[in-house]
């Protein structure tokens, strides 16, 4: 091959393990789900743009102000997580400085409930790529497919690789 009129050397060779778009994002919310102080489930989210770039990222957490020692991580009773924490969805959403969110994607480690189906689809996100649908029996997940049907949103569960990525933090 001719390179400026010269003889070409041969190219060097393109890695080829390197890891898929849809590894890539939703290795960033799993690593975002390593945030979460939640004892019982961390979960992640990470919003892309149609051309791959990250827009947002979030995790679930209770809000700016309220500290992580002061409220309450129990599951039950009067004062309990649910009124205080807020979803990685919703965080990603709110996290994003840009402009608008029409036509994202967002991976999230965990499918999203009733109530972070309704700002996704508020938000202009059009595709949910998903880890886990451990909650697929409750009414809130049940609800939450409804209203992201109904509103064409697309769901596709991700498909674990297998491949293992070690990081050295
Ligand atoms: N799609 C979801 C679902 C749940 N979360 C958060 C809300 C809680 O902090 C935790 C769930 O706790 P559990 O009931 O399993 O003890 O996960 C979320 O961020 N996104
Ligand atoms: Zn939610």
């Amino acid at each position: 091959m001719r390179f400026h009129g010269k003889k070409r050397r041969k190219k060097v060779a393109k890695r080829e393990d390197y890891i898929s778009w849809d590894e890539y994002f939703m290795g960033v919310a799993m690593l975002s789900a390593k945030r979460s102080k939640d004892p019982n489930t961390q979960v992640g989210a990470c919003i892309v743009s149609q051309d791959h770039k990250i827009l947002s990222m979030g995790y679930n957490g209770f809000p700016i102000g309220c500290s992580d020692d002061d409220f309450s991580w129990d599951r039950e009773g009067d004062d309990n997580k649910y009124y205080y924490s807020t979803h990685s969805e919703l965080n990603a959403i709110l996290n994003y400085r840009g402009g608008s969110l029409e036509g994202a994607v967002i991976y999230v480690t965990l499918f999203p409930c009733n109530e972070c189906a309704k700002a996704i689809i508020q938000s202009g996100i059009k595709e949910i790529v998903y880890a886990e649908d451990k909650y697929h029996e409750t009414m809130s997940v049940i609800t939450s497919k409804l209203m992201l049907r109904s509103a064409g949103v697309l769901m596709r569960q991700y498909e674990p690789s297998g491949r293992e990525v070690l990081i050295t933090l």
